[in-house]
């Protein structure tokens, strides 16, 4: 597994040195894992797809759990502290290969704003073959996350994100989302988003991201 140092490079092109130090919280960096990698994880996303899907008979559900807590034995010995895993830090992959992020991968990334694609699957259902409401604030607050750390401004928290759901979000659908940096006022960045599909508008969001202050969490 390889690392390479995230990008801080801020809007100006200078390297924010204030990044390295802001807050209480840890230091990610982004990895290149080993080739099984997204492979395990996109079989973990089948799997969390079908948990939420299927009605098996009983026998079958006993041979799935059996399997399951085999699988749960296999890994448990390698487990670490948060930033040193893999997921969330495979860049390339969908969800930079979190399981909790919905399986979208970043098309644009840079100080005017990053927009992201993909579809929501059976597993982020809500009712009525729609993505469950949830599953937006998700979306957009990782977004808000890469957005503020995009634009080169130190590690920020969001304080709010109101999200207005203007059209049914439907599944297996391709969709984008994508957002920007509106304003910095001092710690305060402003940021807008919108969740399309093809022309038109799912859902917008407004965030407020707040630069941590030394030490807090
Ligand atoms: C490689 C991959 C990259 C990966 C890059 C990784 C990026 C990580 C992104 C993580 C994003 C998240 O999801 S974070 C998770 C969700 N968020 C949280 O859990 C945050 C919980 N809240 C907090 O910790 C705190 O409330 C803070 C830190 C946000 C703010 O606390 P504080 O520092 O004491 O600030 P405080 O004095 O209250 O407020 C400062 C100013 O902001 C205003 N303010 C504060 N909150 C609000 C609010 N909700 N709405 C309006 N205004 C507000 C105040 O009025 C004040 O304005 P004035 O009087 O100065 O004008």
């Amino acid at each position: 597994m390889s690392e390479q140092a995230a990008d801080v490079t801020g809007v100006d092109g200078k390297r924010d040195d204030d990044y390295e130090h802001h807050g209480g919280f840890p230091k990610y960096e982004a990895v290149t894992p080993g080739p099984d990698w997204a492979r395990f994880v996109e079989g973990m996303r089948t799997l969390q797809d079908l948990a939420v899907s299927v009605d098996a008979p009983d026998d079958v559900v006993a041979q799935a759990a059996d399997q399951v807590e085999k699988l749960a034995a296999v890994l448990t010995p390698y487990v670490v502290p948060e930033g040193r895993s893999p997921a969330g830090r495979t860049i390339e992959l969908p969800g930079r290969g979190s399981l909790l992020m919905p399986p979208w991968h970043i098309e644009k990334f840079g100080p005017d704003g990053v927009r992201s694609a993909g579809e929501f699957r059976r597993y982020h259902l809500g009712g009525n073959g729609a993505a469950h409401g949830g599953t937006l604030p998700l979306l957009f607050d990782d977004l808000m996350g890469m957005i503020v750390h995009a634009y080169g401004r130190p590690i920020s928290r969001t304080a709010y994100l109101h999200v207005n759901y203007r059209a049914i979000t439907p599944l297996n659908t391709p969709l984008t989302v994508e957002g920007s940096v509106d304003r910095v006022e001092g710690r305060k960045t402003f940021i807008t988003a919108q969740l399309k599909k093809g022309d038109t508008l799912l859902a917008d969001c407004e965030a407020l991201m707040l630069e941590l202050l030394p030490g807090q969490p």
